[in-house]
């Protein structure tokens, strides 16, 4: 039998400088609602168009998806942008609403983020999980892989206050069975001055892509070794699958791609519903950041290749020949 928290569940309402959601919050909208009454948390920094807090659309947004209050935390001049100003938020913030549980994204900031709410708030923390439930001690049960992805755990968190960061991807996005008309709160966190320490100096936005962040992307094309450099089959299949590029650490420490593009235990964890592998070879430090992706697709020359022990479908081939196969035969069923 399984209960509910009678804390409030928080939510860390991840979203754009323009204040409009991550696809992500949605999907941790709907496996909070299972655990207990859903509150946001808005963190904004100062100056930004979504610093007042939400605008009535994204309101009606956390409505349809169940969030009972919103609390926009006023951290007055301290950066909204540093790891540990969010924490000490999110700290006050538990606290003062007396919240059963703490969920976010898990994203690499978020984490940083989760470890230090679990130190300032003694809140167990489990990170990079794949789904949460309550069991019928009351407990905040978080799965998650681990070793590489070979085993599958389930975590009681004992503490009164849980940290979960979940995985992109970990459920689809579900409206509420009935919409809420979300109250505001606004919170004033006094932010230590240790908390403003590092200062950001500089900063540049991402270039815009029309591609999916790759911690978000649905679909997630990867290329290895094996394209020797020379990604545009990768990107070509990624754009006609409207998925995210991702890359070995291989290719990034040769300097094909970026490193925010690395996936692995070294690099960002990813869980979308399809990943398709192209000249990578399936090492163990790799398939830790990929391996509960959804359905794996591996395309790979040499038939005796690691990764297709864990492809749900194997291509044997040059990459540069089947990729592009694929993709024109995608854009002819796409019309
Ligand atoms: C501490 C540590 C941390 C690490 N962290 C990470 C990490 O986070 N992420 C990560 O990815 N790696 C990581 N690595 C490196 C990892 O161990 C592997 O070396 C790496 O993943 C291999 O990348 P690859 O599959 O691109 O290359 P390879 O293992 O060299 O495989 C290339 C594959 O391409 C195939 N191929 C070649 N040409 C073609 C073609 N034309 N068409 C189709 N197939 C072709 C080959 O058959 C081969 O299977 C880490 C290593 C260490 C020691």
């Amino acid at each position: 039998m399984t209960t509910t928290l009678t804390g409030p569940v928080l939510v860390l309402l991840d979203h754009a400088s323009t204040g409009a959601l991550r696809t992500t919050v949605l999907e941790l909208l709907t496996i909070a609602r299972s655990l207990g009454p859903v509150h946001g948390a808005w963190v904004a920094a100062a100056g930004t168009p979504a610093a007042a807090g939400p605008d009535d659309a994204t309101l009606a947004q956390l409505g349809e998806h169940g969030v009972e209050a919103v609390h926009v935390l006023d951290l007055g001049s301290a950066d909204a942008r540093l790891s540990p100003v969010v924490a000490e938020g999110l700290t006050a913030l538990a606290a003062g609403t007396g919240a059963a549980a703490l969920l976010l994204t898990s994203s690499f900031e978020n984490k940083e983020v989760a470890a230090r709410v679990g130190v300032a708030a003694r809140a167990g923390v489990v990170v990079d999980a794949s789904g949460a439930e309550v069991d019928d001690q009351g407990r905040v049960v978080a799965a998650k892989t681990v070793f590489a992805g070979t085993w599958t755990t389930r975590c009681a968190i004992r503490t009164a206050l849980a940290v979960v960061a979940l995985k992109a991807n970990s459920v689809q996005p579900v409206p509420a069975d009935a919409a809420t008309v979300p109250a505001i709160e606004r919170l004033i966190v006094a932010v230590s001055e240790a908390a403003g320490r590092a200062s950001v100096v500089e900063h540049t936005e991402r270039v815009a892509s029309d591609r999916p962040a790759l911690g978000e992307a649905q679909v997630v094309v990867v290329g290895g070794r094996g394209t020797n450099g020379d990604f545009s089959a990768v990107e070509e299949l990624a754009d006609v699958l409207g998925g995210a590029v991702g890359a070995t650490r291989v290719a990034t420490d040769e300097g094909w791609i970026g490193h925010d593009a690395q996936i692995g235990q070294t690099g960002v964890t990813i869980a979308p519903k399809l990943y398709i592998g192209a000249g990578v070879s399936g090492a163990v430090h790799h398939r830790g950041g990929m391996q509960s992706s959804g359905t794996i697709v591996a395309v790979n020359s040499d038939p005796e290749s690691p990764i297709f022990e864990i492809a749900d479908y194997g291509i044997v081939g040059d990459l540069f020949t089947v990729l592009p196969q694929t993709a024109a035969e995608l854009r002819r069923l796409q019309g």
